[in-house]
């Protein structure tokens, strides 16, 4: 489905859901989630492990056929996405040139340009198997870009790399987005970047718990339940025992009702 035409003259959102309900079998992974995002965001989903983070990426990617609810996307929206996770075969002695090439022929200027945007221009020549974790991700992040997208997506982008490493990513993700006026929506556990470098933070636990501008975000008493006391910036991530009751505005209530003191996201 595409989205209407904006009456207000408000910029319309790329891709939006509506009482999104996700069941993979018998299970509900996914509950009422309604979402926007618009050019130049840069939305970050958090949650704990099986949360429905990757799941809803892979809704809204198409991969997975909601249950109820929509998905409306802008028309001719691009979309690029950085997996969560990708193995390859150490023994295949492919470049990075030619593997971003696969599955589509993409010409030598497009990938070098894709390469540098994504902070690695010169390994073109490198061999996958002996890239880095940090340079394995950028790979991961040039071959999205070249997509061209309106909307990057990176479930975990920075997993496995360390907090300078992620910090970097980050930051790349940001000139990406000031230079291509992309939307990003990426799901992290890196808490303490994702708190500083995104201008929405979604808390997503089988429904959305709350949302709203990182700062708000920190202090919700949901969100402290689900992710406790920051310790030097590493935030500890807890399996969450759902027993923090919503009123009838919280799932999507901005913020909390009296002031508490900010956590250490730092
Ligand atoms: N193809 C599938 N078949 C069965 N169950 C699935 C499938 N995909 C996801 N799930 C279940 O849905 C729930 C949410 O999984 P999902 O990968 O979306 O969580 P997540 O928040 O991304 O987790 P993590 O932080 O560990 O990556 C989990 O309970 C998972 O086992």
């Amino acid at each position: 489905m595409t989205l209407p035409k904006s009456r207000s003259g408000a910029e319309e959102a790329l891709i939006e859901s509506r009482g999104l309900n996700i069941k993979i079998g018998s299970q509900t992974i996914l509950d009422n989630i309604d979402f926007s995002i618009r050019r130049g965001e840069i939305v970050t989903i958090v949650g704990p492990n099986g949360s429905g983070k990757s799941t809803f990426l892979r809704t809204l990617l198409g991969g997975v056929r909601p249950s109820r609810g929509e998905i409306r996307r802008k028309p001719g929206l691009r979309l690029g996405y950085v997996p969560q996770r990708l193995v390859l075969d150490a023994s295949l002695p492919i470049t990075v040139r030619r593997f971003l090439g696969l599955p589509r022929r993409v010409c030598a200027r497009a990938a070098a340009e894709a390469l540098i945007a994504a902070g690695v221009p010169d390994i073109a020549q490198r061999p996958m198997a002996g890239l880095s974790g940090g340079q394995f991700q950028r790979v991961l992040l040039a071959r999205a870009l070249l997509e061209k997208p309106d909307l990057l997506m990176l479930d975990e982008g920075a997993a496995g790399l360390d907090q300078p490493g992620a910090a970097a990513f980050y930051r790349q993700i940001e000139d990406v987005r000031r230079e291509t006026g992309c939307a990003v929506l990426m799901v992290s556990h890196d808490l303490h970047v994702v708190m500083s470098a995104s201008d929405r933070v979604i808390c997503l636990n089988g429904h959305i718990c709350c949302e709203g501008t990182p700062e708000v975000v920190a202090e919700a008493p949901v969100y402290r339940a689900l992710f406790g006391e920051g310790t030097q910036g590493a935030l500890a991530l807890y399996r969450h025992r759902h027993d923090h009751v919503h009123g009838e505005d919280c799932a999507h209530e901005h913020g909390p009702k009296e002031p508490e003191k900010v956590i250490d996201a730092g």
